[in-house]
């Protein structure tokens, strides 16, 4: 018998993407739509390349509403889940595509969303170790931030074989889908186009905490990040570049080992042959992360680098992963690892 999921937050862009994803996964009805100011619309209207469900129309995000689902999607920003998450059955699977379940850490939440500490989730990222064990049957998923999938992602091997010194520096790029639909000044096409630019510098930007939370699990001990993200004129994909400082001892070899042996066995995390490089282009639309990694003799650093879709891996995609585990479907039921090229 088909899942039947809602997804809160539909009019926007991750719910749009989930509902791309959801349309072809062979285990999902989909139920109920919902958004908040553009309730009452066509999702036709919201979403024209949702073809199938053009016709269907966005209800309010009440507890009635998403009542009567195997799995309510929370698509919405951040601060806005708990609360409708909380008047959700517990026998319901709920998956937060924000950031309210995120953080174990109670001020860290407080110092960088300014609101109070709602919980902690079994976190959605599968890849790293011992995740995909706590989302087994789980019955609530927190979704990871997009920077923090491409981040974690490329450096949790040279943590986790002891590679790397405890503070990395980390310069990311993003497309403009990762700010969200709704209107903004600086994201209107003419000041983005033709020109990249820095935001949230300076140890400021929210996904700093997640990131030192991920990689200083894999650690062992704490790690610090330097995290400079920036905006790039594409609607979509993510390209971050990763270094820390190798320890004593570490060689390209060990470098090269320790991430062929972390990715062995992953369904959508793919370490390029040596001398290629992560592109974005060459994951857009799907949930593939590339990811390769240099030792700079030289400097004695680590260089690793990943890319990936950011409204795919890093959120929608991420989301049907965890939800295949949390459900008990194979992990890549309904996700793809062929791009959309050129
Ligand atoms: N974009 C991305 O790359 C990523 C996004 N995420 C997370 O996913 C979530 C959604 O982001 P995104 O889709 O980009 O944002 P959008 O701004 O594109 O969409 C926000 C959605 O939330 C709805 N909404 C807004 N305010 C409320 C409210 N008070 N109550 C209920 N619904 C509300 C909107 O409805 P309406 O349009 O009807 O007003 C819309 O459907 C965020 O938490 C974001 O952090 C996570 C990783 C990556
Ligand atoms: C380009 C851009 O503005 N990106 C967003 C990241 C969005 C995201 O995925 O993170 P959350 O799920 O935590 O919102 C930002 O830097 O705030």
């Amino acid at each position: 018998m088909a899942v039947r999921a809602a997804v809160a937050g539909a009019s926007g862009y991750a719910g749009g993407e989930l509902l791309r994803l959801l349309l072809t996964h062979p285990g999902i009805e989909i139920g109920a739509l919902t958004g908040n100011s553009n309730a009452g619309q066509r999702l036709g209207a919201l979403q024209p390349h949702l073809l199938p469900l053009a016709d269907r129309v966005l209800e309010p995000t009440t507890p009635e509403v998403l009542a009567g689902h195997d799995v309510v999607f929370l698509a919405l920003p951040h601060g806005q889940s708990a609360a409708v998450a909380e008047q959700l059955g517990e026998e319901v699977l709920v998956i937060d595509m924000g950031a309210d379940f995120r953080l174990a850490d109670a001020a860290d939440w407080e110092a960088f969303y300014g609101s109070p500490h709602a919980g902690t989730w079994p976190y959605g990222l599968p890849e790293l170790p011992g995740a995909r064990a706590a989302l087994e049957g789980s019955k609530r998923v927190a979704v990871p931030g997009c920077y923090p999938t491409a981040v974690s992602l490329a450096l949790f091997p040279a943590y986790a074989a002891g590679l790397a010194e405890s503070e990395a520096v980390i310069v990311a790029a993003s497309g403009t889908s990762g700010a969200g639909k709704a209107p903004k000044p600086h994201l209107l096409g003419s000041e983005v186009m033709g020109s990249m630019s820095p935001y949230g510098v300076g140890g400021g930007h929210r996904h700093t905490p997640e990131m030192i939370q991920n990689l200083s699990a894999a650690a062992g001990e704490r790690v610090t990040v330097s995290f400079t993200p920036t905006l790039a004129p594409m609607p979509r994909g993510i390209l971050a570049t990763c270094t820390a400082k190798a320890k004593p001892g570490v060689t390209a070899e060990s470098v090269r080992a320790a991430y062929e042996k972390a990715f062995a066995d992953e369904p959508f995390v793919h370490l390029l042959p040596e001398g290629r490089w992560p592109a974005t282009a060459s994951v857009h639309g799907s949930n593939a992360v590339q990811v390769q990694v240099a030792y700079d003799t030289a400097a004695g650093r680590i260089i690793a680098i990943s890319a990936i879709d950011n409204l795919t891996k890093g959120t929608a995609g991420g989301a049907v992963q965890s939800m295949n585990l949390a459900l008990g479907l194979d992990e890549t039921t309904g996700l793809t690892t062929i791009g959309v090229a050129p």
